[in-house]
């Protein structure tokens, strides 16, 4: 047996299985019925519905006493909250963005963060966390002084040159009265860049801002092309993602350690899950990855993800999954979508096997006409094609991205309203991450509006 199970975005949460139809507005009962009902079908089911169980019980017994947050829900624009702490030419710039009310997150954490408090911040998916630590950054930064000031580690490529595009754009020219200071200069330290332009850049003259993964930055790091000497302030981006992954986390722990001291930097942390956030911060004030008095900032913890999500699942067999999709895609008519597909195993790969990305890619473009933008986004791409597939994405207009979960973690496609799982996600966390990519711009616009 195999799944296929979607999230969409309208106001209600509900789920359908090929025998039963059912509806919920609680996303949690949504994922118990469904490991419910898949484990009295196949043990297939079982094991990958057990671990969505797991998760569900562990964030229904969050809570947000860990750590005392200061309430301040006086401040209706982000003019006022940034106020004497955020550069005047930044926060123009940041209204002509758009960006003018503040999200719930925002609220709550900037306070924490220019108090220079190091900060754990937890808060549903899209819901503007990147501009929070950004902002805190901007209140910190002396271009005046030479060396890194503020460091942005994140996992992939793919986020690292949104949020470059993000903190370029909100650190636009200063205003006449200020153009004698040094511009903010930022560096996009990513993979599959052209390091040898970076070495020299670093050598001669260190950027304020660097936006880094690891590495890319470790191997800098390592070879002293540059130090952190004059860091102020560290972000650590999906942070949990950091630490489970098992090719990041020693360089990861290395970076927070050896490379620069948590009592000479501010260090904030962000994801929109933080399983076991107890247990995390605890291991942050032991190891020494941050200040003793770190603050866990968790915005709307009983509801890790966005109740306007419509979820619902369907169960058919392995051979019927490609034409069960379709026959979803075309039911549905989604304006854009992201279609996740689980990665190729080592051992298809050795057998010589071609990727499921690339097959069902494929069986798409060949069968699916309502849309005409189908573009793929996969590891295993080069990082050339993987930007075009970006900027393919950015362009706009209507589009069907094939991806692994490269995609599924912050990168932000606005317009995308549907999320289909040809694949199931690992865990639950991975669920909550994937849908998240339909919901930005929709939460957004209640917010300001
Ligand atoms: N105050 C604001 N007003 C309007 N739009 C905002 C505001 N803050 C952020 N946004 C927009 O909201 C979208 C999501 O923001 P962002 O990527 O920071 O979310 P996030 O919390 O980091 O999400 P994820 O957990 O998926 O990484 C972006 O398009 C961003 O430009």
């Amino acid at each position: 047996m195999a799944s296929c199970f979607s999230a969409t975005h309208p106001h209600y949460v509900s789920w359908t299985s090929s025998a039963n139809f059912g509806q919920s507005s609680n996303p949690s009962y949504v994922t118990k019925s469904l490991v419910f009902r898949c484990r009295k079908r196949t043990q297939c089911a079982l094991q990958i519905h057990c671990p969505l169980m797991k998760a569900r019980v562990a964030s229904s017994s969050m809570d947000t006493t860990d750590a005392h947050i200061e309430e301040n829900s006086s401040f209706s624009t982000l003019r006022e909250l940034c106020k004497g702490h955020v550069p005047e030419h930044v926060i123009n710039r940041m209204e002509e963005i758009g960006y003018v009310a503040p999200t719930e997150v925002q609220q709550q954490a900037l306070p924490v963060l220019f108090a220079g408090r190091d900060c754990i911040l937890q808060a549903q998916t899209g819901s503007g966390k990147t501009l929070a630590y950004l902002l805190q950054i901007f209140s910190v930064i002396d271009t005046q002084r030479f060396g890194v000031q503020a460091l942005i580690v994140l996992p992939t490529r793919e986020l690292g040159m949104q949020v470059t595009e993000v903190t370029r754009k909100l650190a636009a020219k200063p205003s006449q009265a200020q153009r004698q200071q040094k511009p903010c200069t930022i560096m996009a330290l990513l993979d599959g860049g052209r390091l040898t332009r970076h070495k020299r850049w670093l050598k001669a003259e260190p950027p304020t801002i660097v936006i880094a993964t690891l590495q890319s930055l470790c191997h800098m790091l390592e070879k002293q092309i540059f130090g952190l000497g004059a860091l102020q302030v560290l972000v650590i981006d999906e942070v949990d993602f950091m630490f489970n992954s098992s090719k990041q986390v020693d360089a990861l722990r290395r970076l927070l350690t050896s490379y620069s001291s948590s009592s000479n930097r501010q260090t904030i942390c962000a994801s929109a899950s933080v399983p076991q956030h107890k247990r995390f911060l605890h291991d942050c004030i032991q190891h020494k990855w941050t200040k003793g008095d770190v603050v866990h900032v968790h915005v709307n913890p009983v509801q890790p993800m966005p109740s306007c999500l419509h979820h619902r699942f369907v169960v058919c067999g392995e051979r019927e999954r490609h034409s069960t999709l379709l026959l979803l895609l075309q039911s549905d008519a989604p304006q854009s979508a992201i279609v996740f597909v689980g990665e190729q195993s080592e051992k298809s790969k050795k057998a010589g096997n071609a990727p499921p990305t690339t097959i069902l890619f494929d069986f798409l473009k060949a069968s699916f006409l309502g849309c005409s933008t189908i573009i793929l986004l996969e590891e295993d791409m080069n990082f050339n094609q993987r930007a075009a597939s970006l900027i393919d994405l950015r362009g706009g207009g209507d589009f069907l991205l094939v991806a692994t979960d490269i995609a599924s973690r912050g990168v932000d496609l606005p317009e995308t309203t549907h999320i289909y799982n040809f694949d199931l996600p690992r865990d639950a966390v991975n669920y909550l991450h994937r849908a998240g990519r339909a919901v930005e711009r929709k939460l957004m616009r209640t917010r300001i509006a």
